[in-house]
């Protein structure tokens, strides 16, 4: 049953709901990991619905900067006050959740103060520390961003040029920004909502630089708001989406900080100037390593808003004639439309099923490292590296194909595909630039190769014991498990070719650098084959998990979409492996599972249980009745306020009579 069908809703949509084969709810369930989960979702936005001041003033396209900026504080507010009696204030989940339903996806003054400044307060913080800053941050009594990134360094931390440096005499550190490339640039909400940030900056102590780590750092005054003395700070200006957020700038000249501003739970100075190390290099990452432990369920939920809207409006947009010439049929029964959208499903699913897999290992992580453990470390790493860059890219050109699919209309603000695609494709950038991310995994897949190379295969982790392997022939009595062979097959050549390349240069005398870049192509071509390897088990192990008969029916369809679409959009690398006849064999079982997901694929969108308010689309309405809404919208557009206007009357008006003969 289809828990979405209501009365008044456009009858094409009622029929694909009546033709899905099975329960939306139990599904929401998979999807968000229990009923309880997806129930709390379901109850939240029922709650909000009925709050009229938490209700958009008007649709965010018609909002300057200024406006959005606006809206997203006064709703953080009222927020703020109502969160108790709507959500579990312990739970991450529900409170990223219920400012999503809220505020939307343009990002919001306290988008990061939850994702990016309170976890490094958790995490690396002593319990003095914890103490004294979280809960102030908990009751949001501050607001705090994460100010990491310069101006002129991003993705190359070893070279930021922020410093604090220690003074014994004062028991203070000094921060000092001292080149123009050195400013922080881009960290969100620190433009002009922030009055604290995480701040990280290059710890010097008796002239010795011990690389960034992180500070607690007082930016505005909490009376005035007004900078401090010695802080510079400002916003950005416009960016190609997520406008609701005040992404800023700032610089240091000589700003001190008491001693005991050092996030020091890992690392620490002790009074006398003495240095102790962390138990890893590289724990003062580890935030960076959760935020992108939670992109690819997030981004996974970013291509299902932007694939509810195109499958719900391809059910009720006709055009053109199959066989019936009496009336124009539905731009879903096209096979280019189903192959446009269905694989991407299967992916919205894969990205949603791995990621919450993900959250799982990082908080085990969090765990081990708390009790001493590092050991997983470098393995999160790469697996995090690899999959926020596939994933954020698939998810770009999956949602760049739902726009197209909805024609003219998807062009249109109306859709707001445009703003989810613009705001999700900043994940291919943030928290790492893609290709440098690849390029972390294949350091990994590496050494891996070198740990075959050297007869230690037995100490390859699982994830990575595929490398040595030696399959060359599949029987293609076609299961998901010889398709992870076929998988295996491309991964696991493509990890050898690379690795060999870049062997082969560092034996010709080329330096281990110079090697390494003119391999790196190669390189992340390993580093995208492993992590699509890593989604499609994923995928197949989540849903043999799956209980429910009805409900793991559908998701075998799905996972035949994206295991025949996945092998055939790979045929390059498995060319040595598949014959022509085979290739033919799997692209034909794609055509069929197109067919075969066809009645349920409005199902499968609506099981995302993505409320109106938070699709924020005219063509996605749940209700389908798009046409009338649309024609509302354009009404309601300011240009629409006068019917003439100044523009006409002070530039085209006199220009037209000017011209007249
Ligand atoms: C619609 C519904 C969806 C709901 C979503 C919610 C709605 C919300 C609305 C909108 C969402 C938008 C939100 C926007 C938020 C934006 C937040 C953005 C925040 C940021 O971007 S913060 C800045 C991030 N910056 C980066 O990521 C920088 C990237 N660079 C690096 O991480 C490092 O420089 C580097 C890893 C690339 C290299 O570091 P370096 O020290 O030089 O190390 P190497 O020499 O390369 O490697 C040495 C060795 O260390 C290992 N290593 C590196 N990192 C780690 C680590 N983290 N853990 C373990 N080990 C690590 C590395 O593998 C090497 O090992 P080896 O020597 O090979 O064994
Ligand atoms: C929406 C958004 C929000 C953000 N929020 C924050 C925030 O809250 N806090 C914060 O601190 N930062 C934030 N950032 C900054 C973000 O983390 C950086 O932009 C990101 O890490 C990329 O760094 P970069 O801009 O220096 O890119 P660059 O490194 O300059 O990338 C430019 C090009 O160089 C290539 N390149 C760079 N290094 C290598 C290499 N070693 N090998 C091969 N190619 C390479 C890249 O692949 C890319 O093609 C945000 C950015 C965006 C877009």
């Amino acid at each position: 049953m289809n828990q979405s069908i209501k009365p008044g809703d456009n009858p094409d949509l009622t029929e694909e709901r009546l033709s899905g084969t099975f329960d939306t709810n139990s599904m929401a369930a998979v999807i968000y990991g229990s009923d309880k989960l997806a129930q709390r979702r379901r109850e939240i936005s029922e709650a909000v619905s009925r709050i009229p001041e938490l209700q958009d003033s008007k649709p965010c396209p018609f909002m300057t900067r200024e406006e959005k900026i606006l809206e997203g504080s006064r709703k953080s507010a009222i927020l703020n006050r109502l969160l108790p009696g709507l959500i579990d204030l312990d739970s991450f989940e529900e409170t990223v959740f219920i400012h999503q339903e809220v505020i939307g996806i343009e990002g919001h003054p306290l988008a990061l103060h939850e994702s990016l400044f309170i976890p490094p307060i958790a995490t690396q913080g002593t319990d003095e520390q914890q103490k004294k800053w979280l809960g102030r941050a908990q009751r949001r009594e501050i607001i705090g961003c994460y100010a990491q990134t310069e101006l002129g360094h991003g993705s190359n931390l070893r070279a930021l040029e922020t410093t604090a440096t220690f003074d014994i005499s004062s028991q203070e550190f000094i921060l000092n920004s001292p080149t123009i490339t050195s400013l922080k640039w881009w960290p969100g909400a620190l433009g002009k909502s922030a009055n604290w940030s995480i701040v990280i900056a290059n710890l010097i102590v008796h002239d010795k630089n011990h690389g960034p780590h992180p500070f607690m750092v007082q930016l505005r005054d909490e009376k005035s708001h007004e900078p401090l003395p010695g802080i510079t700070v400002g916003d950005i200006g416009p960016k190609m989406a997520f406008n609701g957020a005040d992404n800023g700038f700032l610089g240091f000249e000589n700003y001190r900080i008491p001693r005991e501003n050092m996030l020091m739970r890992h690392s620490k100075v002790t009074p006398d100037g003495g240095y102790i190390r962390p138990p890893h290099a590289k724990i003062g990452y580890s935030g960076m390593v959760r935020v992108r432990s939670r992109m690819a369920a997030e981004q996974g939920l970013f291509l299902a808003h932007a694939l509810t809207i195109a499958v719900r409006y391809s059910a009720i947009r006709r055009q053109g004639y199959l066989e019936d010439r009496s009336r124009e049929v539905k731009v879903l029964d096209y096979q280019t439309q189903q192959h446009r959208l269905f694989p991407s499903i299967a992916r919205a699913y894969a990205f949603i099923f791995c990621g919450f897999e993900t959250i799982r290992l990082y908080d085990q992580l969090l765990i081990d490292v708390q009790n001493g453990n590092t050991s997983g470390m470098a393995d999160l790493h790469a697996l995090t590296s690899g999959l926020k860059s596939v994933v954020t890219h698939q998810t770009g050109e999956g949602i760049e194909q739902a726009r197209m699919a909805c024609g003219g209309h998807g062009y249109s603000m109306a859709s707001y595909i445009s703003e989810i695609y613009g705001v999700a494709i900043g994940g291919c950038t943030y928290e790492g630039e893609n290709m440098v991310m690849l390029l972390q995994l294949a350091r990994y897949l590496v050494k891996s190769i070198e740990m075959i190379q050297n007869g230690k295969s037995k100490n390859l982790g699982p994830m990575v014991a595929y490398l040595a392997a030696n399959e060359s022939e599949i029987d293609l009595n076609l299961g998901p498990n010889e398709y992870l062979k076929v998988f295996q097959y491309a991964a696991r050549s493509q990890a050898w070719r690379a690795t060999e390349k870049f062997q082969k240069l560092r034996n010709s005398g080329m330096s281990k650098e110079q090697a390494w870049n003119q391999a790196s192509v190669e390189l992340t071509r390993a580093s995208r084959l492993h992590t699509r390897l890593y989604i499609m088990s994923t995928f197949i192990n989540h849903v043999g998990s799956v209980v429910d008969q009805k409900i793991k029916k559908v998701l075998i369809d799905l996972l035949n979409v994206h295991i025949t679409y996945e092998v055939m959009d790979i045929g390059i690398y498995v060319q040595g492996l598949l014959s022509s006849d085979q290739m033919d064999l799997i692209r034909n079982q794609l055509y069929v599972s197109l067919e075969t997901i066809r009645p349920n694929a409005v199902s499968l969108v609506d099981s995302f249980q993505i409320s109106d308010m938070q699709l924020r689309s005219v063509l996605g309405r749940r209700d389908g009745n798009v046409y009338e809404n649309l024609f509302k919208w354009a009404k309601s557009c300011p240009l629409n306020d006068k019917d003439v206007l100044e523009s006409v009357t002070k530039y085209l008006k006199p220009m037209m009579d000017k011209s007249k003969l």
